[in-house]
């Protein structure tokens, strides 16, 4: 469902991209460029720029010199590259947004930082905890600003759906549950199955620990209670599903029991109906209310936000496509995750307060969470890049 979700955003954006016109961009706009041909590319970082008035699509980098050709030719980048190193080492470039493989982050994150350039990093931040912490040491050295790309945050749903959860009337937050699944299964060979690459289900689908961290504005890390894996059978250092037990502390003091659930390979029901009720989505439940955030990854596509009130039993639904307590204003309906986290991370970039960010120290939370997962699950961590020991 995941891999269904994402082909129809790529449908959305490639539609938007040319439904509403491209902006007159400014006159000394930030360059772009992009590192990988990576499918998300489009929806993620490309599109995005195409409607902001501040970035250009300046340079676009394969392993492979036609690839990249190919690609350039394909979006309207002015160049291309036949290696990575060329497009950091390009001193005209200001942004690089890095859409390698989670194994390849680091690398590819600290050297683009160490040659000057600003770094949009997709999710998940690093392979683990270790590398997260020397990025952002990579990071703060440079002066440069890096940013973990959890786009779904930068959507005024999520705004929305924050501010419900602080609405005092809920009352306390009691336990959490989100869950991530895929049905078609994610296919043979795609880098998500990679130990090497840092690939797993938990890695993949790491927006449920997001969501609960967000919905809880957790600080630091949980007590893991217990992690289940189920390996993949072509690797079992893989995990092809995680289901976990987790012990937040709030910034308030008080216990909230939150479970996790990730599967890359989850069967269609009665074998042939895809899993659509699990889209990525989070349920919270306090001491008057359960609060369920329905496609909470992309929710420019379609989302709700479901209040019900236990003592009446009755549910409120609302939505939030623009708008909402951080934007106001600012941004359009048809703005998806990722261009709302544009707008934000150009604000950055410009010296301006962005409506929302994701910070280091989060990102280094969420890595530290995630290998505490796989240690209590009994999975091996995610490897360490070289470059970072
Ligand atoms: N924010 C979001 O919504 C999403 C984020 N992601 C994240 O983006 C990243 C890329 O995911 P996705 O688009 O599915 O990836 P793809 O498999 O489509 O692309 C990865 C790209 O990385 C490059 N690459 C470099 N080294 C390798 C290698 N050893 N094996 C394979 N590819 C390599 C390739 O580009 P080239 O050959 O041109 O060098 C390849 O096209 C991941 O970190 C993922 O977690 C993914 C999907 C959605
Ligand atoms: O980040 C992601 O978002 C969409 C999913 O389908 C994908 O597996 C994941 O990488």
């Amino acid at each position: 469902m995941a891999l269904a979700i994402q082909t129809i955003t790529f449908a959305q954006q490639y539609t938007n991209s040319w439904l509403h016109p491209a902006p007159k961009k400014a006159d000394q706009p930030l360059k772009l460029g992009v590192l990988s041909s990576a499918q998300i590319n489009a929806a993620a970082a490309i599109h995005p720029a195409e409607s902001h008035p501040d970035i250009l699509l300046y340079g676009i980098a394969s392993r492979d010199n036609a690839t990249a050709k190919s690609q350039a030719r394909k979006y309207r980048f002015m160049k291309s590259y036949g290696s990575y190193e060329e497009l950091i080492s390009d001193p005209a470039i200001d942004i690089v947004y890095i859409s390698v493989p989670n194994g390849l982050h680091f690398e590819w994150a600290s050297k683009a930082l160490d040659a000057g350039k600003h770094v949009l990093l997709e999710k998940p931040f690093t392979s683990n905890a270790a590398e997260a912490k020397r990025l952002v040491e990579c990071a703060e050295r440079s002066g440069k600003i890096l940013e973990e790309a959890f786009h779904w945050q930068f959507h005024p749903a999520a705004h929305r759906f924050r501010e419900i959860l602080e609405d005092e009337k809920h009352g306390k937050i009691i336990r959490t549950r989100a869950i991530m699944t895929s049905t078609p299964e994610i296919p043979a060979g795609d880098i998500r199955w990679q130990y090497d690459l840092a690939g797993g289900s938990l890695m993949d689908m790491t927006y449920v620990l997001s969501f609960t961290r967000f919905a809880l504005k957790a600080g630091v890390p949980p007590k893991v209670i217990s992690a289940k894996a189920r390996p993949a059978t072509h690797d079992p250092r893989v995990d092809s599903a995680m289901e976990a037990t987790l012990l937040f502390k709030t910034q308030t003091m008080y216990d909230v029991h939150s479970t996790i659930y990730t599967d890359m390979k989850r069967g269609w029901a009665m074998g042939i109906v895809p899993r659509f009720w699990e889209l990525p989505s989070i349920e919270v439940e306090t001491e008057k209310s359960t609060i369920y955030f329905y496609n909470a990854m992309m929710p420019h596509i379609y989302h709700y936000i479901g209040i019900t009130d236990k003592a009446s039993g009755r549910t409120k639904y609302e939505k939030c496509y623009s708008g909402g307590p951080q934007w106001k204003e600012r941004g359009k309906p048809h703005w998806s995750t990722y261009r709302y986290q544009l707008e934000a991370f150009i604000d950055k970039v410009r010296g301006r307060e962005p409506v929302h960010w994701v910070t280091h120290g989060e990102s280094v939370a969420q890595m530290e969470t995630i290998d505490d997962v796989y240690r209590k699950s009994e999975l091996p961590l995610r490897p360490t890049s070289t470059l970072a020991m």
